[in-house]
C-alpha cells in the first residue's frame, strides 16, 4: 500500500548505464560449447522505462512457459577441475573488485526474478530418500528424495551464494543458494566461514535447473530451510563412502571439541559477528547438547540477531537444569526476560526481571527494563503512547520500541474480498479513534540497503519492478522466521493469492510456545514461492510522518500482518500513517459496530496513478463510488487528468504564472463530467495551485480570491466549509463530523495554515485563528498528539510562513 505521491515526483531509479553493469540473476554464466538448446531468455536492461519493463516481464513469462516445456534431461557431464577453477576464478574476480575503488568501477546492479512457481520442501529429511546427480534430472524438482554434498570450491555472492559441490560418487555442479539468513550483504569471509570448502549439506528436495545461459545447469536452493548442515556425527553419513576421497583439498581443519567450538564463538561475539557465533556455538551443542555455559552464550546471540523464539527456548532450557551455578542462573534469567520482551510478554519479561533483581538489590540495570515492561504493557492495555515524543525519537532512529494495541476491531469472513476477510468494528467508533498500533514484521529503509550493488527485482505477479527495498524485506522477513519459527503462521496466514492456499478465516493466530533454533537443521519450512506472493499482496510503502525527504530512488517496504487485514476503499472509513516504523490506523467516520473497515492502499489524485498502485497489491478494479464516479467521466477525460497529473508530479507548474496555472484548473475542471459529485480530488490539487498563485502577488484582491480557491479545494477533497464566517474564533470553519480520506491529511492542513497566514496578511486575524483551529483539529484527529504533535509536524511549514510563534500562542 502507498502513501500520497503528491510530493513524490520519479519513481524511476536513478541509473546510469555509463557506471553500470547489469547481469541478470547472478547465475554462472559459463561459455557456452555446442549448439544452443533452446532460446535465450530476454535480456532485461535497468535503464528500461515502466512500460518497457512490463512488456519485458510479458515477454519473460513467455519464455519461461516455453522453456517449462522442454522435457526434463539429464544433465550433461561436467569435468571437475575446469568447472572448480571458473569458480575459483570467479571468487577472485570478486575479491578484486571488493579491493578496487568503488567510485571508478561504477555500483554493478543485478536483476533478479520473482513470483514464479518454485518447489520448497516440506518432508523432513527422515522421510526422503538419498539421490545422487546420476539420478537426477534438469529441470525438475526431486520430490521425495534428498542429495547428499559436499562443498569443492570457494564461495562467491551476487544475488545468490554461488560454489561447487560434489556428490558422494564425484559428479560435480555449480549450486546457488538465495535467502540464507545473515548473508544478504556479508562479506566473503562471512561465506568462507559458514560455508567452508569441505562442508557436507543435504539438499532436500532439490532442484537441477537450467542455466540462463550455457549449458551447465545449477542446483538452485530458494528456500534455505531446504538446506541441512550434515554435521560429521550425523546419520546420514553412516555408511557413505565418498569416491574422492574422506576429505576435500584445501578443507579447513575444524574444531574438534566443545571447548574449542566455544572460543570460536567467543572470538566471533567479540567482532560482533552474531550469526557465525551463534554457528559455533551450535557447533559446540552438537557435541554436547547439556553443555549449559555454551547453550546460554548461544542464547545472549540469539537475542542480539532478534531470534527471540530461539533465546528464550535455549535460557528456558538452561534454567530446567539441576544444579546450575549461581552467576550462570542468573545471567540466563535475565536472557530470558529480555527474550520474553522480544516476543511482546511483557508480564513475563517484568516477573523475570524481578526475579533477577531480588538475587542483585544493588543493581541498576533491572530498573530501566521494568519501567520498559510496565510502559509497554499501558500501551497495549489502554492505546495511550506519547505520540509527540515518539515522533522526535523516530526522527533520529526509525525504529521504535512500543507495543502493538489493537482497538475495538475484529478479523471477520467477507467472501466477496481476495482472501475471505476483512476488518470490523466490535462497537460503534467515533471519528479520530485509534483502531491500530503496530510494530512491522520486518521492514526495510533506504539505509539498510546494500551499498556495494543494486538489486533490481522484477516480479511476476504484480508485473512490476519492485522497490529495491523489497529484496532487503524478503531477506529481513526470512531471517526473522529464521530465528522465531513460531511466527510462521503470523505470516503464511496472510493472502498469497488464487495460486496458493486460502487462508484461515480467523486472524491473528495465537502466539505458541518458544521453539529450538537449530541452524543446521531449521525447525520450520519456508515456502518461498508463498512467501513472495505474500509479500506481493500485503507489503506496505510506509512513508513516515516525521520524514520530510524521502528517498526518490528507494521507498521503504514494510510487512504489517494485522494491517494487511483491512481491505481498500478509495474513499475508505479509517486512515493510516506511520511514525517510525510504527503503523496508527485511525477511525476517519463514525463507524457502526459490525461495519466493514477499510483503508485507501493509494491516496493518488488521479484515476489511472491510483489503480497503478492498486495494481502491485493486485486489485485490478477498485469499485468504490469514487472510482465508479471516475469511470463515467470516461477513458479519455481520465487519460487528459492523468497527463495533467504529471504536469504536477514532473513540477513543470512551478515557474508557471496565475494565467497558465488558471488555464491548468480549467483544463482540469474539464475532465470532470458538470453531473458529478463535489469529490474531484485532482480538482482540489489544481485549485490549491491557483491559490498559491494568486498568494504569491501580495495583491489583497487575489489574496481574498485564493482564500476562495482553497475552499473550494477542500470542498473537492470532501471537506464541509462553512460558507460564511460565524464570527466565533472558537468555531472552526469546517465540518467535524469526519476527516476525507481521498488524501493524506498533511495536503489540506496544509491548505489551512496558508489560508491562516493569508488572513493575517489581510490583517484578520479573527479568521486566521479558526483555520489554525481548524488545521489542529485535523491533525490530532489524524494522528492524535494534540498541540504538541501539531508543532512538530508542521513545524517546517510554520517557520516558512512565519507564523509559528502566533499559532504556538493561540492554540
Ligand atoms: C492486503 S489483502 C487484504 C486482506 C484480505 N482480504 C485477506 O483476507 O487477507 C489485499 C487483498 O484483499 C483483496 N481486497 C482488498 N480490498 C478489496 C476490495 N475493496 N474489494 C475486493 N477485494 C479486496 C484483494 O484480493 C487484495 O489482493
Amino acid at each position: 500500500m502507498d502513501s500520497n505521491s503528491l510530493s513524490e515526483l520519479t519513481r524511476q531509479l536513478h541509473l546510469s548505464p555509463d557506471n553500470s553493469r547489469a547481469q541478470q540473476d547472478g547465475s554462472p554464466t559459463p561459455p557456452g560449447n555446442g549448439p544452443p538448446r533452446r532460446r535465450a531468455p530476454p535480456q532485461f536492461h535497468p535503464g528500461m522505462t515502466e512500460e518497457e519493463t512490463v512488456q519485458y516481464i510479458k515477454a519473460y513469462k513467455a519464455w519461461f512457459e516455453e522453456d517449462r516445456q522442454i522435457p526434463p534431461e539429464p544433465a550433461p557431464p561436467i569435468d571437475p577441475s575446469s568447472l572448480i577453477s571458473e569458480q575459483v576464478d570467479r571468487r577472485a574476480a570478486l575479491e578484486e573488485v571488493g579491493r578496487r575503488d568503488r567510485a571508478a568501477s561504477g555500483i554493478p546492479i543485478f536483476t533478479t526474478i520473482v513470483g514464479f512457481a518454485k518447489h520448497s520442501s516440506a518432508t523432513p529429511i527422515e522421510g526422503l530418500e538419498p539421490v545422487t546427480f546420476a539420478g537426477m534430472l534438469v529441470r525438475h524438482a526431486h520430490v521425495g528424495k534428498y542429495l547428499l554434498c559436499r562443498i569443492v570450491a570457494p564461495c562467491s555472492r551476487i544475488v545468490a551464494i554461488q560454489t561447487v559441490v560434489e556428490d558422494i560418487d564425484g559428479r560435480v555442479h555449480d549450486l546457488s543458494i538465495y535467502n540464507f539468513p545473515a548473508t544478504f550483504d556479508c562479506s566473503l569471509k562471512h561465506l568462507d566461514a559458514l560455508f567452508p570448502i569441505g562442508t557436507v549439506l543435504a539438499i532436500r528436495e532439490p532442484t537441477f535447473k537450467a542455466p540462463m545461459q550455457g549449458i551447465r545447469p545449477i542446483v538452485r536452493v530458494d528456500t534455505p530451510t531446504d538446506l541441512v548442515f550434515v554435521v560429521p556425527s550425523s546419520p546420514l553419513l553412516h555408511r557413505v563412502t565418498w569416491t574422492t576421497g574422506p576429505a576435500v583439498p584445501r578443507s579447513p581443519t575444524e574444531p574438534a571439541t566443545l571447548d574449542a567450538w566455544r572460543q570460536r564463538g567467543n572470538t566471533y561475539f567479540s567482532s560482533n559477528q552474531w550469526f557465525l557465533a551463534a554457528w559455533a556455538y551450535s557447533r559446540g551443542l552438537v557435541i554436547d547438547p547439556q553443555a549449559a555455559v555454551i547453550r546460554s552464550n548461544r542464547a545472549e546471540v540469539y537475542l542480539r540477531l532478534k531470534y527471540y523464539s530461539g533465546a528464550a527456548y535455549d535460557t528456558q532450557r538452561v534454567l530446567s537444569a539441576k544444579g546450575l551455578p549461581d552467576a550462570l542462573s542468573d545471567k540466563t534469567i535475565f536472557r530470558l526476560a529480555k527474550a520474553q520482551y522480544g516476543r511482546g510478554e511483557y508480564a513475563e519479561a517484568e516477573k523475570n526481571i524481578a526475579r533477577w533483581h531480588a538475587r542483585h538489590p544493588e543493581d541498576l540495570a533491572a530498573a530501566p527494563w521494568i519501567a520498559r515492561c510496565r510502559a509497554r504493557r499501558a500501551e497495549r492495555h489502554t492505546g495511550q503512547y506519547d505520540w509527540a515524543s515518539l515522533f522526535r525519537k523516530a526522527a533520529k532512529d526509525i525504529r521504535l520500541d512500543v507495543a502493538d494495541y489493537m482497538g475495538p476491531i475484529e478479523v471477520s469472513q467477507m467472501t466477496n474480498r481476495g482472501g475471505g476477510r476483512g476488518v470490523v468494528a466490535k462497537r460503534a467508533i467515533h471519528t479520530g479513534e485509534l483502531l491500530l498500533v503496530a510494530k512491522p514484521f520486518a521492514s526495510a529503509y533506504a539505509a539498510d540497503l546494500p551499498q556495494d550493488k543494486i538489486v533490481i527485482t522484477l516480479d511476476l505477479i504484480s508485473n512490476i519492478s519492485k522497490e529495491r527495498t523489497d529484496a532487503v524485506l524478503m531477506a529481513a522477513i526470512i531471517e526473522k522466521l529464521y530465528g522465531n519459527p513460531d511466527l510462521r503462521d503470523q505470516v503464511y496466514h496472510l493472502y498469497a493469492g488464487p495460486d496458493h492456499p486460502s487462508p484461515p478465516g480467523s486472524y491473528p493466530p495465537p502466539l505458541g510456545p518458544a521453539v529450538a533454533v537449530d541452524p543446521f537443521s531449521p525447525s520450520i519450512d519456508i515456502d518461498i514461492a508463498q512467501l513472495e506472493a505474500i509479500c506481493t499482496y500485503n507489503n506496505f510503502c510506509p512513508l513516515r510522518l516525521e520524514d520530510k525527504h524521502i528517498a526518490q530512488e528507494a521507498k521503504p517496504t514494510g510487512l504489517y500482518p494485522l494491517a494487511s487485514l483491512f481491505n481498500h476503499s478509495c474513499v475508505a472509513n479509517a486512515i493510516w500513517y506511520c511514525i517510525g516504523d510504527v503503523m496508527i490506523i485511525r477511525a476517519a467516520e463514525p463507524i457502526p459496530a459490525g461495519t466493514e473497515i477499510t483503508i485507501p492502499y493509494s491516496v493518488e489524485e488521479s484515476y489511472f496513478a491510483r489503480q497503478s498502485v492498486l495494481k502491485k497489491h493486485m486489485l485490478e478494479h477498485c469499485t468504490c463510488w469514487l472510482c465508479e464516479e471516475d469511470r463515467k467521466d470516461g477513458d479519455e477525460h481520465l487519460q487528459r487528468r492523468q497527463e495533467l497529473n504529471e504536469r504536477v508530479l514532473s513540477r513543470q507548474l512551478l515557474p508557471a504564472s496565475l494565467l497558465e496555472a488558471q488555464q491548468f484548473e480549467e483544463d482540469v475542471r474539464k475532465t470532470f463530467a458538470s453531473t458529478r459529485g463535489p469529490i474531484r480530488p485532482m480538482h482540489a490539487l489544481a485549485l490549491h495551485i491557483v491559490a498559491e498563485k494568486q498568494r504569491t502577488s501580495g495583491d489583497p484582491r487575489l489574496l481574498k480570491e485564493s482564500l476562495q480557491a482553497d475552499m473550494d479545494a477542500l470542498r473537492c477533497l470532501g471537506f464541509d466549509v462553512a460558507e460564511e464566517s460565524s464570527g466565533s474564533q472558537n468555531e472552526l470553519p469546517i465540518g467535524t463530523d469526519r476527516i476525507p480520506t481521498v488524501t493524506s491529511f498533511l495536503e489540506p492542513s496544509g491548505m489551512m495554515l496558508r489560508m491562516a497566514c493569508t488572513y493575517l496578511n489581510l490583517h484578520d486575524q479573527s479568521k486566521a485563528v479558526p483555520w489554525l483551529r481548524a488545521a489542529l483539529w485535523l491533525t490530532d484527529t489524524s494522528v492524535g498528539g494534540g498541540k504538541d504533535l501539531f508543532m512538530l509536524v508542521h513545524e517546517d511549514a510554520l517557520e516558512q510562513l512565519g507564523i509559528h510563534e502566533f499559532a504556538a500562542q493561540v492554540l
